[in-house]
């Protein structure tokens, strides 16, 4: 579905911000990019959005280079969720989810029945229809996400780019925040996400990639890449990767700790 090949790119000539980048995303994958701060991983997702253009390299969105991508079609098969913020007008949240159908109005039309219906299907399937009439602002910050999340599911692209989907979220909003994208996922969605919690590439992810100062350090399958000798590396600090047994029946899953020296 999304093909990026030796992708490169520069704010200014003098100081590259991403080299070398290859990676591929299919029907089905969630891949979690995993960086310190900096790294480049908001820069990478901008590139893919055709926000930035990239200096190097290919992208391809199902097999056509993505510069030849009208923005029309990019929008119908590439969503994004940013980070959960304000905004300027005090929209409710169904409208909001509204504006995922601007990509298939005409120039100048208004959203049809069929458009709203879309909308609000979206919000079903996020479970989040009791909140259609609440001001987006006033709302908490996993209320807003799951808000943005089905305005990408309304948009009907197949293809959703999240930045951290999430960052600010309590245990039980990661939670259902990540069993949403693993649903998605299921149902068919290419799911790129950014994150800071290593331990969600376990939790939910099929592909993680580590990137550091701009470059691929690893990636792969989270258990082969996410490992206590990667994230040491990839952070500059000492992480361990351990199994914690979870219940009775002796499910053991990998968590991530930060250690703290002396
Ligand atoms: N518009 C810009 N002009 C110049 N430099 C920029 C611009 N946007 C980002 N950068 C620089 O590019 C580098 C990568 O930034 P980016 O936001 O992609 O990192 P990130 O990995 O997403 O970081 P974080 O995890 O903190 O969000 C940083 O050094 C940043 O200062």
């Amino acid at each position: 579905m999304l093909e990026v090949r030796d992708v490169s790119f520069y704010y200014r000539p003098d100081r590259p911000i991403l080299r070398d980048i290859s990676l591929e995303l299919r029907s089905g994958d969630i891949l979690c990019l995993l960086g310190p701060n900096g790294t480049g991983k908001t820069t990478l997702l901008r590139c893919i959005l055709s926000l930035n253009k990239i200096k190097g390299g290919s992208i391809a969105l199902e097999g056509q280079e993505l510069s030849k991508v009208s923005a029309k079609k990019r929008a119908e098969m590439m969503a994004y969720v940013p980070q959960a913020s304000s905004v300027t007008f005090p929209y409710e949240a169904g409208e909001i989810v509204l504006m995922g159908r601007v990509a298939h109005l005409a120039l100048g039309s208004r959203p049809t029945e069929k458009d709203r219906r879309r909308a609000e299907e979206a919000m079903d399937k996020l479970e989040i229809s009791h909140l259609s009439r609440y001001q987006f602002n006033e709302m908490s910050g996993g209320e807003k996400q799951m808000v943005l999340v089905a305005r990408a599911v309304a948009q009907q692209a197949r293809i959703l780019i999240m930045d951290e989907p999430t960052a600010n979220l309590d245990y039980c909003n990661q939670v259902k925040m990540l069993k949403v994208i693993k649903v998605l996922a299921e149902q068919g969605y290419a799911i790129l996400m950014t994150s800071h919690f290593p331990d969600h590439a376990f939790l939910a992810c099929s592909k993680a990639v580590l990137m550091r100062d701009g470059v691929i350090m690893a990636q792969g399958m989270p258990e082969e890449v996410v490992t206590t000798e990667n994230l040491t590396a990839l952070y500059s600090t000492p992480v361990c990767v351990a199994e914690a047994k979870l219940d009775s029946k002796d499910t053991v899953t990998k968590v991530c700790i930060p250690v703290m020296n002396n």
